[in-house]
């Protein structure tokens, strides 16, 4: 069986004739509407439980009146009374900050958990569900990259699934059904290359954030855009891959394949390659994610191969584009690095979208603050949010001292 300590259904827990009982976490985002926009589709398999956002109150006030969830969360405070008040006459329940967030994953009548936020605000809520045994439908990829280790061996103890929502891992799950005792020789995740493909640092010296928020083929939410345009996204997804798959990194290849069609690839030890294809519409793994091992009927958009004469493949430019090879080095040295490369990136990209540095500036910042942070090479939960706070600091005194 290799080294494998995949994270894969050995039974089939899902039965389709019952309904699914769903928490969103994040249901205002990118991947939040879609994954409504799913359930919308399916009213005899789905109910929702749970709908969360930070700060967009309205539609999550709009949400809660259309899905009927049992309760609603507004993490930010401030925004409380109005989500009350808009919620007043129904039996909604309504909760706000962190703690709630964290809390309400528990409750009895969730099945499965979909973790929809952005970065590291993911990590605490999917432990939570996690130690409550809710199955897992993760878009969150900042929590495997922060603490994977911690969170695979606490799905594994308290028999959790976690299902990729994220394309790349999907199109490998789904590769995998009925290969799952079989090894892996290697995993090809495809890379778009993002909007700045075939670029020289010169240029991207001075590129905009509205140009690295012009993503050539998804549309998604603005921190996994900058992502995708600098490769911290593929290299996030490198780190995920190997949690998720239990895959070591030196079996990990990234491919550039700019139209997003194949959406990854494996390759096992007889040298056959399978490969998942479709356009690109996120609507796919969410709906698979959350009814494997069932694919229920659905008319999103048909890929057309007479519309796309020529897939092609380069190999990623890891020379101008550095955060791929600093998410591999980070993986490879383990620990709490990739929780530092994380908080970095998070506090690098949030700045890039103030205008307060540039986007070649993001590698450099990881770069110094992975060279600068204390490295640990077994940490517990407390460690890794130790991690995320003073790496952080280190970052936001860098751009400080760095304007
Ligand atoms: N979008 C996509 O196609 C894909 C996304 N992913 C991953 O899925 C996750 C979500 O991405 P995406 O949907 O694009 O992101 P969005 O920014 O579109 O949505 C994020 C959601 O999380 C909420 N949120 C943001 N910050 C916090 C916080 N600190 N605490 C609590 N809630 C918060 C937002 O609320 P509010 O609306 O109120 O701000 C919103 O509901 C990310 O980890 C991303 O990498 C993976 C693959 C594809
Ligand atoms: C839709 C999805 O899964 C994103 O993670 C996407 O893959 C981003 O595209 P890049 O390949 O440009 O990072
Ligand atoms: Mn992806």
């Amino acid at each position: 069986m290799g080294e494998e300590k995949r994270l894969f259904p050995k039974t089939v827990f899902y039965f389709m004739s019952e309904k699914k009982h769903v928490a969103i976490l994040g249901s205002t985002g990118s991947i939040g509407t879609q994954t409504l926009e799913v359930i919308k589709s399916h009213p005899d398999k789905f109910e929702v439980e749970v709908l969360t956002a930070q700060n967009n109150a309205d539609l999550l006030i709009q949400q809660a009146l259309e899905f009927r969830p049992n309760c609603v969360v507004i993490v930010n405070e401030l925004h409380y009374q109005k989500v009350k008040d808009a919620l007043l006459h129904t039996e909604i329940k309504v909760y706000a900050g962190e703690k709630a967030l964290a809390q309400v994953v528990e409750m009895d009548t969730i099945d499965v958990v979909l973790t929809a936020l952005v970065g590291y605000s993911g990590l605490l809520p999917t432990i939570k569900a996690v130690q409550a045994g809710k199955q897992i439908a993760l878009a969150n990829k900042e929590t495997l990259v922060v603490a994977g280790e911690l969170i695979t061996q606490l799905a594994r103890e308290n028999g959790v699934n976690i299902y990729p929502v994220d394309s790349e891992h999907s199109a490998i799950f789904q590769c995998l059904v009925g290969e799952f005792h079989n090894p892996i020789e290697k995993l090809i995740l495809t890379a778009s290359g993002g909007p700045f493909r075939g670029k020289t640092r010169e240029f991207l010296k001075y590129v905009t954030k509205e140009q690295a928020l012009k993503h050539p083929n998804w549309d998604m939410g603005a921190k996994i855009t900058i992502d995708s345009a600098s490769l911290m996204n593929k290299g996030l997804e490198v780190i995920e891959a190997k949690w998720l798959f239990g895959v070591s990194q030196e079996k990990i290849e990234v491919i550039v394949h700019p139209q997003s069609i194949i959406h990854s690839l494996i390759q096992f030890e007889d040298g056959s390659i399978k490969a998942q294809l479709g356009l690109p519409d996120m609507r796919i793994p969410i709906q698979f994610a959350l009814t494997y091992p069932e694919r229920l009927k659905a008319d999103f958009p048909r890929f057309d191969f007479a519309k796309y004469p020529s897939l092609t493949f380069e190999q990623p430019d890891v020379d101008t584009f550095r955060n791929l090879n600093l998410a591999f080095q980070a993986i490879k040295q383990g620990g709490n690095a990739p929780c530092i490369l994380n908080a970095a990136n998070e506090v690098a990209v949030a700045a890039f979208l103030r205008d307060e540095i540039g986007f070649l500036e993001m590698s450099d910042l990881i770069e110094e603050t992975l060279q600068k942070s204390c490295f640990i090479e077994h940490p517990n939960l407390e460690e890794y949010i130790e991690t995320d706070k003073m790496s952080r600091i280190i970052t936001e005194q860098l751009i400080k001292s760095k304007v």
